[in-house]
């Protein structure tokens, strides 16, 4: 059964005018690993530690810009949204389509809410929380082509004709801000389409994009703004002590105008100046430590790295499932083609790379989870092939075998073949990125041993599910496994309204 929202009814749960207050406890273990009688041992101690979390419940009216709005994901985003809100619906060969919201965590998954008369009900995700309507964001951003959104959304390719001839007249006024562009970062065929670029040093361009951000909050009268980063991905960026290690090597590289600090750190840094979330969708390490270590002391939010969309959320939930199930992943290749000019900017080696690497650690804690399978410092073999095929445009085409050792010898190959438009997978996981971080940004959360209420750490790795390297605070561990990470975030928010953590137990049934 299907319920569309709720509310909790429990003394540990206050509902006021402009705030949720929950009391939680949080149940965990302690593990101690101590000298007895000359010999080590592990203790393991249950714990539980008492939490308050208050979240505001006022919805700001949000702006999201995108760096790299006129691309396949920014202008497919943006055409997607609008559809929703204006209830379009378009002929396709197949039948009349209406807009929908597929693909996003937020607005199309659900949540177990309990059991009633033996049966299991269950909510919008969306319900958990007050969250913003995607409907009703305002859209604005960058990009270092003057494309209009319009003509944008053609060149992607991604939507129907219908579609787009209606979504036209809403989009073609949309023109991305200058951008900021630096050849040695991106693929060398990238600069033809460079016509719309900000001048002058890096600190200079860090200044004109907090100006735009003010100017475009001004101009829309948003309450609060996200940037998210679609853009092309970079090379990774050198990182050196006394380049952008800390925060203050990383100003003094500014003010010596350093090649090496890449566009995607300078708008990170306009943002972190600005108190503005930012949220980088691509592979590249734009926050390098120097920037990690500003968001911490400016306590502005920060997430990343790559939006986890296709064969790599599938490699997530298989990996897990093989590891889980004590079967040993021991070679693993994944291969695709794809047309776009995501595919194009990545034919080149030092882009690649970037996404070579966020695409290969995803299996690394799954892997360490399990030293009956793997011996210390063992990994499956592990490649990962992408090719340019213009014909095929933003349809990816995606192959994969997991090869694996079972029982008693034997060997099990999984073969997975995968076409999507690469755009509908990623354009949904944009839009949950942006609204949990700004949801993220309203909660508030307190340890019995805590003297004063804080917000998250500014390094959001709430936002884990959806990217393919999720950043995390220093020293705090990686989680990959597609199943943890959902489970991760759904019982905090749970936790926001009082609930237990969905545990799947079910003993009342058992
Ligand atoms: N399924 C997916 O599409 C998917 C999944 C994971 C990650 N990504 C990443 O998302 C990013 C965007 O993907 P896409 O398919 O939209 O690519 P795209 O090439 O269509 O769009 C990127 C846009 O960014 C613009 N741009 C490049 N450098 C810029 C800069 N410095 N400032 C402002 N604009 C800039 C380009 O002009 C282009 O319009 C890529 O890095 C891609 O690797 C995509
Ligand atoms: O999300 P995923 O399918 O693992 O990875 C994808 C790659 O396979 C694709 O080649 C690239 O263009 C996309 O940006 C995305 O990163």
């Amino acid at each position: 059964m299907f319920i569309e929202s709720f509310k909790v009814e429990s003394p540990n749960v206050k509902y006021t005018e402009n705030e949720i207050h929950s009391v939680y406890n949080y149940d965990t273990t302690e593990l101690i690993h101590e000298e007895k009688n000359g010999a080590y041992q592990w203790v393991v101690k249950p714990k539980t530690v008492k939490y308050e979390f208050k979240t505001q419940t006022h919805l700001p009216k949000l702006g999201v810009m995108l760096v790299g709005w006129g691309g396949n994901n920014g202008s497919t985003l943006t055409a997607g949204v609008i559809a929703n809100r204006e209830g379009i619906s378009w002929a396709t060969k197949e039948k009349v389509q209406q807009a929908n919201y597929f693909g996003s965590l937020t607005q199309a998954s659900t949540i177990r809410v309990g059991s009633y008369n033996g049966e299991e009900i269950y909510a919008p995700f969306k319900s958990l929380l007050p969250m913003v309507d995607p409907d009703q964001i305002v859209f604005g951003g960058w990009d270092i082509s003057k494309m209009n959104l319009a003509d944008s959304m053609a060149r992607a390719k991604v939507l129907d004709i219908d579609l787009q001839k209606q979504l036209r007249p809403y989009m073609e006024s949309m023109v991305p801000l200058p951008g900021i562009f630096d050849p040695d970062f991106i693929a060398a065929n990238q600069g033809e389409r460079a016509d719309n670029v900000i001048k002058g040093t890096k600190n200079e361009q860090i200044q004109k994009i907090i100006k735009d951000i003010r100017e475009f909050k001004e101009a829309n009268k948003v309450d609060r703004v996200v940037v998210l980063w679609t853009a092309n991905t970079e090379r990774y960026s050198n990182v050196m002590v006394g380049l952008n290690d800390t925060m203050e090597s990383l100003f003094a590289s500014l003010d010596r105008n350093e090649a090496e600090i890449s566009p995607s750190t300078l708008y990170a840094i306009a943002c972190i100046l600005e108190n503005v979330p930012f949220i980088n969708g691509s592979p590249q390490n734009t926050f390098v430590p120097g920037v990690i270590d500003l968001a911490i002391k400016r306590n502005t939010l920060i997430g990343g790295d790559d939006f986890k969309s296709g064969q790599t959320k599938m490699k997530s939930v298989l990996v897990d499932f093989l590891v889980g199930a004590g079967i040993k992943p021991t070679s693993i290749v994944s291969y695709n083609h794809l047309g776009n000019n995501d595919g194009m900017n990545l034919s080149a080696p030092q882009t690649f790379r970037s996404k070579e690497i966020s695409k290969s650690n995803v299996v690394d804690d799954m892997v360490s989870s399990n030293a009956i399978l793997y011996e210390p410092g063992e990994h499956p073999d592990h490649v990962v092939v992408i090719k340019y095929v213009p014909y095929v445009g933003d349809s990816k085409r995606a192959m994969d075998e997991y090869t694996s050792e079972i029982f008693m010898g034997g060997k099990s190959t999984i073969v997975l073949h995968n076409t999507c438009e690469d755009s509908l997978l990623a354009a949904p996981i944009i839009l949950d990125l942006v609204l949990l971080a700004e949801l993220s940004t309203r909660i508030q959360l307190k340890a019995e041993t805590e003297g004063k209420f804080h917000s998250f750490h500014p390094v959001a790795t709430i936002l884990s599910y959806l990217t393919k390297a999720p950043l995390v605070p220093p020293g705090t561990p990686v989680v990959n496994a597609l199943a943890k990470q959902r489970a991760m975030l759904e019982n905090i928010l749970r936790a926001c309204v009082g609930l237990a953590p969905e545990n799947n137990m079910i003993l009342e049934y058992k």
